[in-house]
């Protein structure tokens, strides 16, 4: 009996309000994400989290002092084991591996080989790929599964940013937003869809970051599976925390070119897939009461995929192929091969600057 290991990576977010300064100091002391040399990183990315405690517990207050991301996390792979179940010759379990909060990879390293694997899938809860996320939790789960000695065959499903089925599945959700708003709206009144993914900073970008360019590799597919002729959209990018020069258009100047134009909006998470302080409160309160104070017409949500059955099933298929290597196979594998620009995948392709 085959043995396959699934381990879902992730962020990770804060469990209690005491934990939001140490989760940032996780976050922002990964050389993936502060690019400065390595003995200014320590100092400096203390000083950013120490900054940012205030803010972020403010924001996470509102959910009720905690990020709701290792639940969600967690139910996706139950659901995912549910679609996996039945098959012969071969037994699924999912793991968790958070990048800034527990369950660390050392954790999660630990249960797999405790769990006698035989083959482990990482699945990066990222459907596109960046340096900051998928990069730096598989830098994260190499040296976990190193000091832990598990040695068993090792995949990774690198990204899935233009999946058919994941973008059918995440196109029903948008169609089904899309019904609900127009329902409420004025007969005539116009609708843009805004798809508002994570920022980054424009320089990660321009050191060959497939990220924004997979993005909107995602939206397309999306708009294509929607199959809505001359529906309106536009790709923005929401969350930006440090002053450097973050890539855009930025979804703050979206809600106000959109209140210019009289246009109602409905906003579409399109980077990540379970819902999250950014969805709750950036899009649902802030971004929300900018709209309202703008003067948008209509505002409206579509919801993060969390365990969709069809988005699930989108998973499965990709874990499937992956395994039986008939999708093709990202060389981004174990970490070595390009773990700083990620252009030699095959489906991955750095945006022109
Ligand atoms: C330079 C800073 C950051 C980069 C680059 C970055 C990239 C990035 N992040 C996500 C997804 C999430 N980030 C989340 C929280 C979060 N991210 C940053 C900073 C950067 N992210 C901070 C400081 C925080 C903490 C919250 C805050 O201070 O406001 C989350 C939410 C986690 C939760 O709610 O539990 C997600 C999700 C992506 C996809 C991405 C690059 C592509
Ligand atoms: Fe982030
Ligand atoms: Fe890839």
């Amino acid at each position: 009996m085959e043995k396959v290991a699934i381990v879902l990576l992730n962020l990770g977010g804060p469990d209690s309000p005491q934990a939001v300064r140490p989760f940032l100091e996780n976050l922002f002391t990964d050389p993936a994400i502060l690019r400065v040399p390595g003995f200014i990183r320590p100092w400096l990315g203390k000083f950013i989290a120490w900054r940012r405690e205030k803010p972020a517990q403010e924001n996470y207050a509102i959910i009720g002092g905690r990020s709701p991301l290792l639940e969600l996390t967690v139910a996706q792979g139950q659901a995912l084991e549910g679609a996996l179940a039945g098959e012969e010759g071969r037994e699924y379990r999912c793991f968790v591996a958070m990048r800034y909060w527990h369950p660390f990879s050392d954790e999660a390293a630990r249960q797999v080989k405790e769990w006698g694997a035989t083959r482990v899938l990482l699945l990066p809860l990222y459907p596109q790929y960046s340096t900051t996320t998928t990069g730096s939790s598989q830098t994260a789960w190499d040296e976990a599964a190193a000091k832990i000695g598990l040695s068993v065959p090792s995949q990774t499903l690198c990204c899935w940013h233009s999946d058919d089925d994941f973008a059918a599945a995440t196109a029903a959700m948008v169609r089904e937003s899309l019904r609900q708003a127009q329902a409420s709206l004025a007969p005539g009144q116009k609708l843009r869809v805004l798809f508002s993914a994570h920022g980054l900073p424009e320089t990660i970008v321009k050191q060959g970051d497939p990220y924004q360019w997979q993005v909107e590799q995602t939206v397309a597919a999306v708009v294509k599976a929607l199959d809505e002729p001359g529906l309106d959209h536009v790709v923005c990018y929401q969350s930006r925390v440090t002053p450097q020069k973050w890539i855009g258009p930025s979804t703050e100047a979206e809600i106000e070119r959109a209140a210019a134009g009289k246009v109602a909006l409905l906003v579409c998470p399109i980077a990540f897939v379970s819902e999250h302080s950014e969805t709750l409160v950036e899009l649902d309160v802030e971004y929300r009461e900018i709209a309202d104070h703008k003067g948008v017409p209509g505002y409206f949500r579509v919801p993060a995929q969390n365990s969709d059955a069809a988005f699930i099933a989108s998973l499965a298929g990709l874990a499937r192929r992956t395994l039986a290597a008939e999708r093709p196979l990202c060389s981004f594998r174990g970490g070595r091969q390009c773990p700083k620009t990620h252009t030699d995948c095959p489906h991955a392709k750095v945006r022109a600057a």
